[in-house]
């Protein structure tokens, strides 16, 4: 069996025209142009790339984006009030923290000072808590990324054993509970998981996000599974791969992600879905989102 390869630059190209179309009628309807703020605390370069690819997508669907770059001595309190006043800035939807932060400033209380109105990344505690319950403000963007490539390629998730290899809050955790939401039999494998082969072998559906090349090989693998690689490691050469020993998988599963290529798309165009639908709900909106589901 040789896997169909699947093309997520391909189902981002198609959603972001979508939602390209769902900017221009926020324009025309209501004189509302979706805005992003993205803060880059530091010059980690890779953060840097990645910010830059979320401006791009900006521009690309008719998204207002914004960059704040600082300097990595910012103190939290500096940081904390940025956001605050981002937060009281009706011309802004969407908020964004780069992560990784420095060591000096805390993630969490960063995060928690987001507007769950505008915390178009879903990192904050609400959305985090809503994935237990179903009822998120915002789904965290790569695990949502997932969620659509699923659904783009038609493959069922009812009923399906899953396994998620990664415990990360921003994916592995969020993953697994959407797609529990959706009715598939979960298990999640983590680095202190002993014979990794013993659980992923029973995956219907199995979704890498450990951050270690070649972790998964075909041996490990189920005849016919869907493979959704959501690794990113730069090798010393320079060179991208993702978890999964791609060359040897793709002869044995039904579907394979490539890495660069597949999630990694998914991630920045689920971010403007996020920051489209922030602006659709401040204009059509009488009560917050939050305030309702509250
Ligand atoms: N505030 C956030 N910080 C971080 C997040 C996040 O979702 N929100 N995720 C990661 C990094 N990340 C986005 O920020 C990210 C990683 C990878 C890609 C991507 O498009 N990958 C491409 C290849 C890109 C390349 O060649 O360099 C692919 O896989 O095809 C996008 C976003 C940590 N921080």
């Amino acid at each position: 069996m040789t896997a169909k390869i699947i093309d997520g630059k391909a189902i981002a190209k198609k959603l972001r025209a979508e939602y390209h179309a769902r900017v221009d009628v926020l324009r025309s309807r209501y004189n509302v142009t979706p805005a992003l703020v993205v803060i880059l605390v530091g010059d980690n370069p890779a953060s840097q790339s990645y910010v830059r690819g979320k401006i791009a997508g900006c521009k690309e669907v008719g998204i207002r984006s914004e960059l704040v770059e600082l300097p990595a001595s910012t103190t939290e309190e500096q940081l904390l009030e940025h956001i605050e006043r981002l937060n009281n800035d009706a011309t802004v939807h969407g908020i964004l923290v780069q992560l990784p932060l420095p060591a000096h400033i805390r993630v969490s209380s960063v995060l928690e000072k987001i507007s769950v109105e505008k915390d178009v990344d879903g990192f904050h505690l609400y959305n985090m808590g809503g994935l237990v319950t179903g009822n998120t403000v915002f789904s965290p963007c790569t695990p949502y990324g997932v969620q659509k490539i699923l659904e783009h390629e038609n493959i069922r998730v009812e009923g399906q054993n899953v396994v998620v290899v990664g415990a990360s809050n921003i994916v592995g955790k969020p993953t697994a509970l959407m797609l529990m939401q959706q009715d598939a039999t979960v298990v999640i494998c983590h680095k202190k998981t002993r014979d990794l082969g013993h659980f992923t072998l029973l995956a219907d559906i199995l979704v890498v996000a450990a951050g270690v090349p070649n972790l998964i090989v075909p041996q490990i693998v189920k005849t016919g599974a869907v493979v959704i690689d959501v690794g990113f490691n730069r090798l010393p050469d320079g060179r991208i791969v993702g978890d999964v020993d791609f060359e040897g998988v793709k002869e044995k599963a039904s579907y394979i992600t490539p890495v660069p290529g597949g999630v990694g798309q998914m991630t920045v165009t689920m971010l403007l879905h996020n920051t489209i639908l922030s602006a659709e709900r401040a204009a059509t909106a009488t009560t917050s989102p939050f305030r309702r589901r509250a």
